[in-house]
């Protein structure tokens, strides 16, 4: 695997510094360096669009900036190049911050208006801003001069590829660091990212900046490639060209972005000239159709499921030849192709690929040896026995409806404390507030002698309180080792420098934090599947995976909001062994759980929700009796909710 990678990697380099060579024609090492420039962007691109799973369709505008900005220095100041590109740069990383503004706010539709909006601005103010800009008339640069010596199309070429292979290393170092997976993790479930101390708002931010400075960077080195600029070049088609070039690529990888520049680039002369499709047409239906066998017979397909794209791949090339003009049929071919691959190749060229020989989309780092490494630390601070958690007064209005009322909870250092109630008594609703998901409406709740309703969910978890979800909450594209890799996040000191230059800080960090998710992989019994997808697991492994996740934290204080729900009998056992671990450690836990087994062997305390009031509090055995507890389970429909079981019958 890694040996490809190196083989690939060396052919892709050696077929970079040839090229020019090879083919001398300066029109089409031309064309080869707009594929270049066009792959940075992309590459920056796919960072939103891939990973964070935001639209962007203002990334023609950031390019225009990075353009504009070169343009405008080098135009009226006569910087020099090694000024010009790294202002380009800064300029679209900073317009970059200003629309990650609406993706705070905002997300599908109407992100893509509102950033279609902000590349339809950005190009309307270059066309206006003639005193900067000099409008329509566009503005005019020559190749960048070193040491005085303007640079051929040749040399400008491998200055071109030398940024892309820099670009490459560096947006792959950063995507598979501790940073690429807060963005993975945000795309999956935010509330999730939140939870685990990975603030959404921070790092969308960020994603959105490192973007925006690829496009940047593409934007300046367009601008010398063309040794003209004007402001038609960054309207709407481009945008959404971009944006097709990363889908049909493939999103999350780099190659996709290399395939998607080189298509985007390479499909408006392949259907102006009528022969050069009719042999593209007659390449595809022959790909098609070896594709499809290949996947019959790996049995990734149905001959079904394959006959549609099929007949339209044999289609298209028994139509070309019924053509006489490509041209008018350009826009109408260009559209069933794109139809064709967002409806068939979801995860892109490179995608479908990767499926066909049966390899995972990315994920290639192997799982570090968890043993030695400590899972977590014991969880520090405060005496058995004294107040950990303290909710005051906790009142939580929806509407006119009383989540919770009133409610007053006191959690023991060190304890397990059970959280029980008929279904919609308010037991997820105090999870919520105590997480900083929900702001209570009134109350007040400490933590560890502070003050923590107001903060946000990501600081309450940073402060020490991890949780799991109701409905499990797992970054699905991720592997399980990544998945306790985003908990712990926190550990990670290094700057995106560090990430970058892969300092020793950084390999060290990662290194420890790889084999810290090891071991907690290991505490929670899925070492077994380390490598594997968090959505391919089974249920109960994800359950489990969730409190892995949490442990990352090395929390003080664990949430577990209905752990053994939907979980077979020996996954139960197995998770009932985990939680007395867990206690062991130190860590105190709140339980929510149907199962009144569960709870009332694991409790040392159990606090009785009903229509949000706590009508009971106290040791199992004593809340199992009380008239109120058998009244509001009975009261509320009967011995079962859900699952439920009525803690009498115990
Ligand atoms: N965001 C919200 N907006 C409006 N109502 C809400 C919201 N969240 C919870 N509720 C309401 O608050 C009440 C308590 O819900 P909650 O989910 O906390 O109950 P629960 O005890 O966890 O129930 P279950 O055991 O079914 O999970 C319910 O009536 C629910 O409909």
């Amino acid at each position: 695997m890694k040996k490809t990678i190196v083989a690939a990697s060396a052919a892709g380099l050696a077929a970079l510094a040839l090229y020019p060579v090879l083919i001398p024609n300066p029109y089409y090492i031309h064309l080869f360096e707009t594929i270049l420039i066009y792959a940075i962007l992309l590459f920056g691109l796919d960072i939103v669009v891939g990973y964070t799973g935001q639209v962007s369709l203002g990334h023609a505008g950031l390019f225009g900036i990075g353009s504009y900005v070169t343009g405008v220095v080098v135009f009226k100041l006569s910087l020099p190049f090694w000024l010009a590109i790294p202002a380009s740069v800064a300029g679209a990383a900073l317009f970059g911050a200003v629309l990650a503004l609406p993706a705070l706010r905002v997300t599908g539709p109407y992100l893509a208006m509102v950033t279609l909006a902000f590349g339809t601005i950005i190009q309307i103010l270059i066309n206006e801003m003639t005193f900067l800009t000099e409008g329509p008339m566009g503005i005019k640069i020559a190749k960048p001069l070193v040491f005085g010596q303007k640079l051929s199309e040749v040399q400008y070429y491998y200055m071109v590829a030398v940024l892309m292979v820099i670009s490459l290393v560096v947006v792959h170092r950063i995507l598979k660091s501790n940073l690429g997976r807060a963005f993975e993790a945000l795309r999956d479930s935010p509330i999730a990212s939140d939870c685990m101390g990975v603030s959404v708002y921070r790092y969308k931010v960020y994603a959105f900046i490192i973007s925006a400075g690829f496009a940047g960077l593409a934007g300046s080195l367009y601008a010398y490639s063309e040794e003209y600029i004007s402001p038609n070049t960054y309207n709407f088609e481009l945008t959404i060209l971009f944006l097709l070039a990363v889908i049909m690529g493939g999103r999350k990888t780099r190659s996709g972005a290399l395939i998607g520049a080189l298509i985007v680039v390479m499909l408006p002369s392949l259907l102006a000239d009528i022969e050069l499709f009719r042999k593209i047409a007659v390449a595809a239906a022959v790909l098609g159709v070896i594709g499809a066998a290949l996947a019959v017979a790996r049995k990734r397909s149905t001959l079904r499921g394959v006959l549609v794209p099929l007949i339209a791949t044999i289609g298209m090339a028994a139509f070309s030849f019924k053509l006489e003009n490509i041209v008018d049929w350009r826009l109408t071919i260009f559209g069933l192709m794109t139809l064709f691959v967002v409806y068939y190749l979801q995860d892109g060229i490179v995608g479908y690929v990767q499926s066909l020989f049966g390899r995972a989309p990315s994920h290639t780092k192997s799982l570090a040896d968890g043993s030695g490494a400590e899972p977590f630390p014991r969880a520090q601070g405060g005496a058995a026995g004294s107040i950990l958690l303290n909710a005051e007064q906790i009142l939580m209005q929806f509407g006119g409806l009383k989540a919770l009322n009133q409610v007053n909870l006191n959690v023991m250092q060190g304890a397990v404390h059970g959280l029980i109630g008929p279904n919609g008594s308010g037991k997820s609703t105090m999870m919520n507030v105590l997480t900083g998901i929900y702001r209570p409406t009134a109350g007040k709740v400490s933590f560890g002698g502070v003050v923590i309703s107001g903060s946000t969910p990501s600081q309450i978890a940073l402060g020490g309180v991890a949780r799991t979800f109701q409905n499990v909450q797992l970054f699905g594209e991720m592997t399980a080792t990544e998945n306790v890799l985003v908990g712990l996040h926190n550990t990670f000191k290094s700057t995106m420098l560090d990430v970058m230059l892969h300092t020793p800080r950084y390999k060290r960090e990662e290194r420890a934090a790889r084999e810290r998710a090891a071991s907690i992989l290991e505490f929670v019994g899925l070492s077994a599947m380390a490598n594997e997808e968090a959505r391919n697991l089974p249920y109960g492994k994800q359950r489990l995976l969730e409190i892995g996740r949490a442990l990352g934290l090395s929390p003080r204080l664990l949430l577990l909001d209905e752990p053994a729900a939907g979980l077979t009998a020996p996954d139960i056992k197995e998770l009932m062994a985990i939680i007395r671990k867990i206690r062991d450690h130190g860590i105190t836990i709140i339980l929510i759980e149907h199962h009144m087994d569960v709870v009332m062997a694991l409790s040392d305390t159990v606090t009785v929700l009903d229509f949000g009031q706590k009508i009971c509090e106290g040791a199992p055995a004593t809340v199992q009796c009380d008239p109120r507890v058998i009244e509001a389970y009975l009261g509320g429909g009967g011995e079962e909710h859900g699952g439920t079981k009525a803690p009498m019958a115990h």
